[in-house]
This record gives C-alpha cells, structure tokens and sequence, in this order.
C-alpha cells in the first residue's frame, strides 16, 4: 500500500492504493513506518511522500467512515510527519484532496505538477477536514480563502493553491523529478517555522468580520446544510485559540458531524452516484462488457421546450445537431433561446465567447426529417402522442441510414410500442431528459425488451459525454422517475383537495429540503404537458374525461389541475399557473387568491370538506406513496437496485443529496414503519391503487431485523412473508 525505496539521499514513500489512493488503513501504516524507517536510515537526509499511478491521494477512505476505526489514525499520523526530524516534501500530482491535503499540510514542503487538482471536498459528504486541515490552512493562506475553500469544498488547481500559498512550486513534468531537486534546495534548512503548528494565523485580528461574511454567505447559498457552518467555526477557532484547542474542538465537531443524518446520507449519494452508471440488462450485458458505438451527429425533433433543451446540451459538448421542426415560428424561437442560454453561460464563466460561437456553428435548423439520414443518433422531443411517436419513427427508420440509433424522449409512452413502428427495434432507446434539458444532471435512459446493449452502452456514453448522470431503467409506464413521483404528486393535489393550499404543500416539501414543492414545478414544466398526457391515457383508454369527478376506473383523481388547463392556467409559459408570475419577475411563484377561490368552488361543487393538514401529513403521504412504488418498480425489475432510483429522485426531482432519495430515505425511517403506515393510509384512502401495499416491502418488513438496501433485491423471488 506504501512503497517505500530510497534513491541516494531520499526516501521515497509512494502511496499505492488505486485507483484513488483513499487513505485507508493499510496506507496510514505504510505512511507511518516508512517515516520512521527513514528518520532512522542514515543514507536518508529528505522525505518524498508521493502517489503510484494517476495520482497522489484523493483523501480519508469514505467508507470506513462507516466501521469502527482501526489502527493509527490520520492526525497520529500527520504528527509523525510534522515532527520528522528530516524534512519531508510531498510530491503532488492529479488529485490532493481531504485527507490527501492534510498529508501534505503535515508535511515540510509541497511542490506539484501544473494540472494538480487541490481541495478539501469533505463538506460535499457532510464532514470537515478533520484532520487539522481547518486549523492548518488558514495559518498558510490566511481567514478568508480558507473560508471559501473549506465551505465550499471546491477544489481549485495549483496555480490558485501557489499563489495562495499552499504550494512551495509548481512543476511542468515529473513532479517527483521537481521533489528530488527540491530537495537540494531545503536540505540542512532548519524546519521549526516549516512545520504549521508552530506558527500562527496572520490575518486573526479580523476573524469575526471574515467570519461573519463567510456565514452570510453560506447560509444563502447552502440553505439547511450543517456541515459548512460547522467548517467556517472551526476555522475562526483557529484565529480564536491556541493551535491544540483548535484541534481538539475540531476532532470533536468532526465527530459530531460523522454521526449527523446529514453526513451519513451524503456519503451514501456519493456512492449511489457511483453505482448508478454501471447498468447491467437481465441478458448478462453491462457496462464492462459493452463498447458503445461513436456518436458524432445527431438530430433532435421537435424545438420545442425539451429539444432545445437537448440541443444545447449536445452542441455545448461539441456535438452537431440538426433541429428539425415542422412550424417555423416555433423553429427560429428555438434558434433564437439556444443562443440566449448559451450567452447565459458565458455571463456565467461556463463557456468562453469563443466556445459559444463555437457551439451555435454546431447547430443546424431544418423542417423535415429527411435532413436527418446522415446522422448517428436522433432524439425525438415532439409532443407526447403515441400515435404522431409511432409515425414518425416509421419515417425515420426509412430515412435515416441502418446504423443510425432513435432515441425518443418520451416521458410516459412503452418503447416497445414505439420501436415495433421500426425494423429496427434493437436501435431504439428511451433517452429521458428533464426540465430544463440543459441544467437538470438526470438522463434517464429506458430500454425496451428488444434494446441492444450495444445501443443502451451508446446512449449511457453519450449521457456521460454531456456532462449528465445517466441511470438504465426497462420500459413500462412512466419508467422509474415520473411513475414514482406520479403518487407523490397526486397526493399533493390530494391534499390540496382536502384542505391544503398549494403554497402550503409547496412550502413544508422545501423544508423538508426540496428545493421546489411540486406545484412550482408543475408551473415551470407545464400544467398543459400533463394535460396532454391525461388526453393519451384516456384515448388509449377509450374514455371521456369531465371535470366533474373524483373517481376513474374506481381510482381516486382530482380535477384540479384540468380546471387550471380549462382556464388558460399552463404555468410560467403563460403567466398564471397553480400560482401567478409578475412579468417584471417572471419566474417569481406568487400565491394567487383567484387559485384559492377555485379550490375552494371545486370543493365545494365536489362536496369535499376542507380541514387542517398537519405538516408531517404532508411529507408522509407524499414521500411514502413515492416509497411504495419504488418498491413496486424494484419487485418488477424495472429499476435494478434501490440506489438507481435514489439517484433518479436527486438529480430528476432535486431531492436533496443529504436526504439520500426515497429509499434511502426509507432505510432510515425504518421499513417497518414505513410499511404500516403505507397500510393505515391504504385503509384510509381505498380507491388509491399507490396505497396497496407492495409486496417486496411487506417482505422486507416481516423480517425481524431491518434488512440493508444492498440486500433488498435479493427478498424479490423470495417466498418469505
Ligand atoms: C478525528 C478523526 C479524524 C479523521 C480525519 C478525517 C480526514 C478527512 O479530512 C476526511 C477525508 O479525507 S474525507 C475524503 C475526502 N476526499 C473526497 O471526498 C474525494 C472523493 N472522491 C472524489 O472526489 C473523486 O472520486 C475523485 C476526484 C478522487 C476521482 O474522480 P474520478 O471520476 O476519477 O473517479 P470516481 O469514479 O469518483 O472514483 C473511482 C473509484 O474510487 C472510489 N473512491 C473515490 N474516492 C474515494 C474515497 N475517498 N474513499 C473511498 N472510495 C473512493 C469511487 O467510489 C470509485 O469506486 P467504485 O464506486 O467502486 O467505482
Ligand atoms: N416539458 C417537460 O417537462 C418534459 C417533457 N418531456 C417529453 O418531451 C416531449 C416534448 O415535450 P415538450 O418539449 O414539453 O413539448 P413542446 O410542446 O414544448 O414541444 C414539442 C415540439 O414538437 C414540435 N412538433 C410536433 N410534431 C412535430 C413533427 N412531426 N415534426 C417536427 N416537430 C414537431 C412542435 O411544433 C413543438 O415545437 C414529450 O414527449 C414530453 O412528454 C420529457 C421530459 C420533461
């Protein structure tokens, strides 16, 4: 885990731990001893601690966070270094990072290669750097980077580590070549004013203003997170107390923070992030064993709010498109918004004027699809109409060559239904994107039973290429993401019905850590999208809608938001939706009294009598609704594994990455619990088929102690109740 060599005077400690080299338990002891072993070899006058393979260490390993610590602990460790009688020069390249840092803040010296990334990423996972990274950088780079830095947990490259300080050089190659000469320079350097700990933070005279700033901030921009707070105390404590106070206070906000709901879920999205990506179709293929084919143009239909969307997040990652729309109205207002968000972007740093100019060259406008034979890969975005779907695929598999993939970005339809309008069944691929294309990170990619895996590996890489993160479900209604938020919504309205308002609804999901309730998003997404898929279902259906119901097909619906479609009422589009906009600001949700009123006649009509409904009704009957269904999506197989959905719910629906996603969030409450509730609010509203409870759940909470997620899948088949 640490090879240790030495190579005339040096020492050389290289940390061998791939593909990240995690300071796990192995390497603290490799790193100790080896310190030790070169402290007492004569030969040995400076220390090189560097990184084997692509980098130099990329921090503490997350998972042990989770187990009982063992062995020599990373202070332990960091003293050791700093207390070297020899200096010790760390040798960066590729990533330092956390605990990574900290290694080199103990240590003498730092020199790095040019493109070395530095940072303290442990507030992303809900921690600080425990190791006295809080109490050590801002005695290198002074209060208010080390503010920023930690806070934030971004990571910044070794130009800004440099000139702030952190960096002694900065090398073009071989930075363990760089070390070597180092050496020459610092050997028989005395070493007390090398070693942080010993020295003090210059600019602790303005703490409380720093800290005061920093905290306004924060607070802002990390609404209900508790991790950066705690960071920026513990960085003004080492402006405030002596070096071993500030230390120890750290361990002790560290520990608090491990133990913290909050951390525990962040460091489960971190690998539920991770898992995600790595699909697998129930013939045995999977991502290690499938090369996808190169995509390098691509046509979208339809330019409407999602193709322009998926357009810009094709062209901004270099990849041509051919936009075709069949209204050119509709065409040259694309044209025209492609280009005002992508000027977004560089107001924004995102992109370089350049890149912009670049980008929009990449975009080609054009009314019919015979455009389109030339290209690898064609998503289609027009509106969500089996039938107009099912055509245009006919078309596009006679007009486009063999090869190339048609992905449609259905929200609802089976792609089995819509590939068997093809001969080309194997080359046909949900790619489901959410609104705005170009910001929401999810791309939910749908196989049907005739997928390839050739194909499913294509739009997994392209998904990856656009800077998304892709999750593989199977075709059914809905798929994973609008199929497990289907209840939750409904339940929403529901409650609206009963006696909530949507403001209400909307405001206890944001405490919750939502960043928008559902009615705002309904008004961003468009109150006519889900009108329009209402129609479909019907249609398929053969039934005829009124408003005047509460039931369909003996299942419980309200007519709400039909009777917002029926007054013109689409959302932000036009103005007015479950709330109303102001033109001077458009996307500012203001509750509208018009909307009260409605409710309140449709109740009325209806004979529904409005009461109070507490806040933890609200999160209940719309998380656990969610939770039940996911459960049914994970017994069918349509999503592979409980984090999969998870995944969907933080970058789809923005649940927040501290709560983990429904599941996760179902592991924690309890799935015994959960499951009896599921089973008092079925008793309560029988003609809600998402209230039936599922049957994997019932599995799993029959069993005597609580089952981990990892082994949920595995109840399925299993004849246990
Ligand atoms: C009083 C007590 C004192 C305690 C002191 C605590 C000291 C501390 O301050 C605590 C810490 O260090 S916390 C850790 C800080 N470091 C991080 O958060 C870095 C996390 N990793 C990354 O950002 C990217 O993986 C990275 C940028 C590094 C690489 O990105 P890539 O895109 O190239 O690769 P990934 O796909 O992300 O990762 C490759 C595989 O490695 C796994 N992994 C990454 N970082 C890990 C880490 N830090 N620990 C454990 N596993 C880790 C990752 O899961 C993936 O493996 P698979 O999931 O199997 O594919
Ligand atoms: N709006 C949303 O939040 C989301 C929508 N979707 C799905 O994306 C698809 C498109 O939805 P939106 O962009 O919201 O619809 P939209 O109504 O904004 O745009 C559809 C566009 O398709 C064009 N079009 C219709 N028939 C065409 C044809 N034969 N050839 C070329 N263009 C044609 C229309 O003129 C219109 O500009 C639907 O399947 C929808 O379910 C998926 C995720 C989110």
């Amino acid at each position: 885990m640490v090879d240790y060599s030495v190579d005339r005077n040096l020492a050389i400690l290289g940390i061998n731990n791939p593909p990240v080299n995690a300071l796990s338990f192995h390497v603290r002891e490799g790193l100790f001893n080896g310190i030790k072993q070169a402290n007492a070899d004569r030969r040995v006058e400076a220390i090189v601690i560097t990184g084997k393979g692509k980098t130099y260490c990329s921090g503490a390993d997350i998972r042990e966070f989770s187990i009982p610590s063992a062995g020599k602990g990373l202070v332990t460790l960091g003293h050791r270094i700093e207390d070297s009688d020899k200096p010790v020069i760390s040798a960066i390249h590729g990533n330092a990072l956390g605990g990574g840092l900290e290694i080199a803040l103990f240590s003498h010296y730092r020199v790095a290669n040019k493109n070395a990334k530095i940072g303290f990423p442990e507030v992303l996972i809900g921690l600080l750097p425990g190791a006295e990274g809080t109490i050590r950088l801002p005695r290198v780079t002074g209060l208010a980077f080390a503010m920023d830095a930690i806070a934030s947990g971004r990571r910044f490259d070794a130009q800004e580590a440099h000139k702030h300080g952190i960096l002694d050089t900065i090398c073009d190659g071989d930075v363990l070549q760089e070390a070597k000469a180092f050496s020459k320079k610092i050997i028989g350097q005395p070493l007390d004013q090398r070693r942080l700990s010993k020295t003090h933070v210059k600019d602790a005279a303005d703490v409380d203003i720093k800290f005061e700033e920093a905290l306004a901030q924060i607070k802002r921009k990390y609404r209900g997170l508790i991790a950066p707070i705690l960071c920026l105390k513990s960085v003004r404590n080492s402006a405030k107390m002596s070096f071993d106070e500030a230390a120890a206070e750290e361990m002790r906000l560290f520990g608090e923070l491990l133990t913290s709901s909050q951390s525990i879920g962040l460091r489960y999205s971190f690998f539920a992030e991770r898992s995600a990506p790595k699909w697998k179709l129930p013939c045995g293929a999977c991502a290690d064993n499938t090369t996808p084919v190169d995509v390098k143009t691509t046509g979208v239909i339809g330019a409407g709010t999602m193709g322009s969307g998926i357009a810009v997040c094709l062209i901004r990652a270099g990849i041509p498109v051919i936009l075709v729309e069949k209204n050119q109205k509709m065409l040259d207002q694309a044209i025209k918004t492609i280009s005002r968000i992508l000027t977004g972007s560089v107001k924004l740093n995102r992109m370089t004027e350049k890149q912009r100019e670049h980008s929009l060259k990449l975009l080609k406008g054009a009314s019919t699809l015979d455009e389109l034979a030339g290209v690898d890969m064609v998503i289609e975005a027009v509106y969500e109409n089996l039938e107009l779907k099912r055509e245009i695929f006919h078309q596009l598999d006679k007009i486009c060559k063999s090869s190339t993939l048609l992905c449609s970005n259905t929200s609802t339809l089976d792609i089995d239904n819509i590939a068997s309008a093809t001969q080309r069944p194997d080359k046909v691929v949900g790619t489901h994107f959410f609104a705005p294309a170009y910001i929401m990170r999810l791309l939910e990619n749908v196989y049907g039973t005739k997928t390839s895996p050739t194909t499913v590996a294509t739009v997994m890489e392209l998904g990856k290429r656009i800077g998304k993160i892709c999750v593989l479900v199977k075709t059914c209604y809905a798929f994973v993401a609008n199929r497990t938020n289907q209840p939750f919504g409904a339940e929403a309205s529901f409650m609206v019905e009963e006696g909530a308002l949507p403001q209400d609804v909307d405001t206890v999901l944001e405490n919750f850590g939502m960043p928008m309730g559902p009615f705002k998003v309904s008004d961003l997404s468009g109150i006519d999208v889900g009108w329009r898929i209402r129609q479909e279902v019907a249609k398929a259906l053969g039934l005829k809608l009124t408003l005047e119901t509460r039931y369909r097909m003996g299942e419980r619906i309200t007519t709400l938001a039909d009777r917002l479609y029926e007054m013109g009422r689409y959302g932000i589009k036009t103005g007015k939706g479950w709330y109303r906009y102001e033109p001077t600001n458009p996307r500012k949700p203001i509750p509208d009294p018009d909307v009260a009123k409605m409710i309140q006649k449709h109740c009325m009509d209806m004979g529904i009598e409005r009461r109070n409904i507490p806040a933890q009704e609200v999160i209940e009957r719309c998380l656990f609704s969610a939770i039940n269904e996911s459960f049914r999506v994970l017994e069918q197989r349509i999503a592979e594994k409980p984090e999969d959905i998870d995944v969907i719910w933080q970058y789809g629906f923005s649940f927040p990455r501290y709560g983990g996603g429904p599941m996760f969030y179902a592991s924690q409450v309890g799935l015994k619990k959960v499951f009896e509730k599921i089973c008092i609010f079925h008793e309560q509203f029988p003609y809600s088929s998402h209230w039936v409870p599922s049957d994997l759940l019932r599995k799993l909470a029959s069993h005597s102690t609580e089952i981990p997620m990892d082994k949920w899948t595995q109840f399925i088949s299993s004849s246990k109740l």
